[in-house]
């Protein structure tokens, strides 16, 4: 059968990419996305604010909800201090598949575990089955409809702390109403809008960091 996008995304990288240079991996899949096939990877523009915003952080314990091809894995992991922990969630077994090969043609497998499930069953789990007690930053990325259930979810599990940032992906296009409203509204979270461009296109999207200042 015919190659799905993630597929023939994963070919352009295994073409272009120099295995072992996260760069390369990102290059080439920005290089395919602009040229040949649009994804819905962060992309290059946005891609540089979540870098410079995992610089500034600096963050040992992150949480990324939909790897997708694990485009936004490989700049967020690339960056990450020794010693960190990335957890990224992607409920598609196909996706994940391909994710995998990508994260490790870029040598970074040591860097991220990959857990193939649904954010809703997995969330409650971290803790106990990663020992993890609570995220420096999480990336949400996942559909759009899933940012704000996700994030109440992962208050109560007690996984968000005073000082933990979310960066949420895409709240202008394809846009997640009810989550910015939540997040710009709640006494709880100091929350700022970077304007950018839906991915490999001119239209306005845009990340939003809202940082928890506690209960
Ligand atoms: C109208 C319109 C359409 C598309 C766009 C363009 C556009 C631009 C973008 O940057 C976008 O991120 C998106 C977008 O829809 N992203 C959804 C991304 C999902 C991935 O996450 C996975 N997943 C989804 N729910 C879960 C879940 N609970 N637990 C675990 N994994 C999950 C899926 O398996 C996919 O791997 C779309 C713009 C405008
Ligand atoms: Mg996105």
């Amino acid at each position: 059968t015919r190659k799905s996008r993630p597929q023939r995304l994963l070919k352009a990288v295994e073409g272009k990419a120099t295995l072992g240079d996260p760069q390369s991996v990102i290059t080439a899949i920005d290089h395919f996305c602009r040229h040949k096939e649009w994804a819905m990877n962060v992309g290059d523009e946005k891609g540089s604010i979540l870098d410079s915003l995992v610089i500034e952080l600096s963050p040992v314990n992150v949480l990324e909800l939909g790897t997708y091809c694990g485009y936004s894995t490989v700049r967020i992991a690339r960056l990450l201090p020794p010693g960190a922990r990335f957890i990224t969630l992607e409920f598609n077994p196909d996706y994940a598949a391909v994710a995998r090969q990508v994260i490790g043609w870029a040598g970074l497998e040591d860097k991220v575990q990959l857990v193939e499930g649904a954010s809703g069953d997995w969330i409650p789990r971290l803790r106990e089955h990663f020992g993890v007690q609570m995220f420096d930053l999480v990336f949400l990325d996942h559909w759009k409809d899933q940012y704000l259930p996700d994030t109440k979810q992962l208050e109560e599990c007690g996984l968000i702390q005073k000082g933990t940032v979310l960066l949420a992906d895409n709240v202008i296009c394809p846009g997640t109403p009810d989550y910015l409203k939540y997040v710009r509204n709640s006494p709880h979270y100091d929350s700022r809008y970077y304007r950018s461009h839906l991915e490999y296109t001119k239209v306005e999207d845009g990340l939003e960091k809202s940082v928890f200042l506690g209960f």
